[in-house]
């Protein structure tokens, strides 16, 4: 078996042509959605996302603006330019790339941020709302997994959808957005014994755990659905998954690649809650109308 792939690249301009009507609508309507990005610090992959994140809202005609600073910045400076954004009525959009430098307090600065700009989902108040379903910012990585398995015709109920790692901003949404789409969902991690006895039992299989090509065909039950959240470079410096995709692709039914993944659809999902924050802000007043 050769395995369908799960293109990110396709899906996700699909979605940003979706997005680019949007925006013309609330522009017109004198509401252009602003998505502000701080990047601290010199990091050549999050100064790649970065930039990829603005040339993407320009694409679609949002407004974009980028801080970036140095990592000396201190915390206290890096907390006014939040605060500013914050109040600034053109912004609907506020994110802060991660990593950050060691002496800046990551949940702080996530916690600094207005709930209702926080496009990446990261505040406790919008992680809170997803796991009671209610309506708030999802993370833009398994929202966008999500987007994927749904445009693609893969149905989620009472799949057993097994999840290979646990952090804040893939793993455990992750599983809590499969749950809720009536998914059985198991979380497998650094400490589970036996990983391949868990994951063999997989008919959607998500791959978050940071090392390069670890899962191999023999992790995975034949006709399986493979989701690669990877993003690691290989002993030639050719960025990869943490899948193995060439063996894995002989037994799975789908899988995604990477590059060309769930990479893109981060982006696009970051521009979908933009355009979110946007219209609710035209709902509730808090617009700056344009000259
Ligand atoms: N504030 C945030 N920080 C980080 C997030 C996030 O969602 N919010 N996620 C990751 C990095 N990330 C987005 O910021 C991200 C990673 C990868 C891609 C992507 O499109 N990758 C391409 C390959 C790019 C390349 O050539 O290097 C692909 O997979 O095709 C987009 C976004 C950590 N930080």
């Amino acid at each position: 078996m050769t395995a369908k792939l799960i293109s990110g690249v396709t899906i996700g301009k699909e979605i940003r042509e979706e997005i680019a009507t949007s925006v013309l609508d609330l522009t017109t309507e004198g509401c252009q959605p602003g998505l502000a990005v701080i990047l601290v610090g010199e990091n050549p992959a999050s100064q790649t996302y970065v930039k990829n994140k603005e040339k993407s809202s320009i694409e679609v005609g949002m407004k974009s603006q980028l801080i970036k600073l140095p990592d000396t910045v201190s915390e206290q400076e890096l907390l006014g330019h939040i605060e500013e954004l914050n109040s600034d009525d053109s912004i609907h959009g506020i994110l802060v790339q991660l990593p950050l430098p060691k002496h800046i307090n990551e949940d702080l600065v996530i916690r600094s941020i207005d709930p209702n700009k926080d496009v990446d989902g990261f505040h406790p108040q919008n992680v809170g709302k997803m796991i009671i379903g209610q309506e708030g910012f999802l993370p833009c990585t398994p929202y966008g997994i999500m987007e994927m398995l749904e445009r693609s015709g893969i149905s989620v109920a009472g799949k057993h959808a097994v999840i290979i790692g646990r952090s804040n901003i893939v793993g455990k949404p992750m599983g809590q957005l499969l749950l809720q789409k009536d998914a059985t969902v198991t979380y497998c991690h650094s400490r589970t014994k036996d990983l391949p006895s868990f994951t063999k039992q997989a008919d959607i299989l998500i791959v978050a755990i940071g090392r390069a090509k670890f899962v191999t065909a023999d992790f995975v039950k034949e006709g399986a659905v493979v989701i690669d959240v990877g993003m690691n470079r290989d002993e030639n410096g050719k960025l990869c998954g943490d899948v193995d995709f060439n063996t894995v692709k002989e037994v799975a039914s789908a899988i995604t690649p990477v590059p060309g993944g769930v990479g893109p659809m981060t982006i696009t999902m970051l521009l979908k809650n933009t355009v979110l924050s946007a219209e609710t802000a035209l709902q509730e007043g808090r617009c700056k109308q344009q000259a």
